[in-house]
């Protein structure tokens, strides 16, 4: 599988390491790079043996079967109907993007249109499956996600000296309010409830160092309640370790000939 990587941060630098120097993802490569910085983009070729491109309308020109957004919501919107359109299939990092219907229906068709899929990972949360398995008999009465972090991996910043209540309210609101923070809840969603229903709550907290997501749910099949503690990434403290773990998983997963959950 060749792979083409648009925007090079903490996840992007993380899945060079992963699969273009510790072999984690056997048959694959990381063989076309953009990053905004021209000078990073050529560090990082360098570093991770690999094809930096000066935009990426040059990077969908190249012979890349899947190509990795890991950037923002914002580069989601301008790239991934273009990766769709040139016959690529496309993993998204941003996945708040989604929350935007029309862009989600036009998604939806260009890949039927050209035979390509989205992938979504699960980012830093789990408990995806039960809640697919929960609405194939439209059993799922509820779903809602407490996200506690700390003020450093908020936007509130160290301005927040106490346990403080950011935003209680739909995902759809959230995403709006928190592009950088709160993709989980729309994954959550759209393995769910869909972004209207699915409840959301943030809270900074000066008491606790890691990144923490509570999902709670409940149905016909009976109740969830996952509480994932994760470690945030050394790099970028707002995002989970477990987020860039789950892009790598979801590249592994694909070419599996049995398919987990
Ligand atoms: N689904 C989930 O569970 C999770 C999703 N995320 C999301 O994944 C994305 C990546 O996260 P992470 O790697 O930690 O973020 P980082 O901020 O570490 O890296 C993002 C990179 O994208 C680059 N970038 C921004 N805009 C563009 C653009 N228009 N074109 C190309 N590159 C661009 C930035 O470049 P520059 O350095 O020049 O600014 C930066 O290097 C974010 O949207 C984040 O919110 C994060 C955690 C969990
Ligand atoms: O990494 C996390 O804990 C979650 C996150 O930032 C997001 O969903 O955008």
């Amino acid at each position: 599988m060749k792979l083409g990587l648009i925007g090079c941060g903490n996840i992007g630098k993380f899945l060079l390491q992963a699969i273009n120097n510790d072999g984690l993802l056997p048959g694959g490569r990381i063989v076309a790079i953009y990053a905004r910085r021209e000078e990073v983009a050529a560090q990082l070729a360098e570093e991770f043996r690999t094809q930096p491109y000066r935009d990426v309308d040059e990077l969908l020109k190249s012979d890349v079967d899947l190509v990795i957004e890991a950037a923002t919501i914002e580069a989601a919107e301008e790239y991934a109907l273009k990766v769709l359109k040139s016959g690529k299939d496309l993993l998204l990092s941003s996945i708040g993007v989604m929350a935007n219907s029309a862009f989600e229906e036009q998604s939806n068709q260009i890949c039927k249109l050209n035979n390509v899929n989205i992938l979504l990972p699960s980012g830093a949360i789990g408990g995806l499956d039960v809640l697919k398995s929960a609405k194939a008999v439209n059993g799922l009465e509820s779903v809602c996600i407490t996200t506690r972090k700390p003020p450093n991996a908020l936007p509130a910043g160290s301005s927040v000296t106490e346990e403080t209540v950011l935003f209680e309210g739909t995902a759809a609101e959230a995403i709006k309010q928190f592009p950088r923070n709160i993709n989980v809840a729309i994954v959550l969603s759209m393995a769910g409830l869909g972004s209207e229903k699915t409840k959301v709550k943030i809270i900074a907290d000066p008491n606790v160092l890691k990144n923490n997501h509570l999902i709670e749910a409940s149905g016909s099949f009976g109740k969830l309640k996952l509480e994932v503690e994760n470690d945030p990434m050394p790099n970028n403290p707002k995002t989970s370790y477990l987020a860039a773990l789950s892009v790598l998983a979801t590249l592994q997963n694909k070419e599996k000939s049995v398919q987990i959950g």
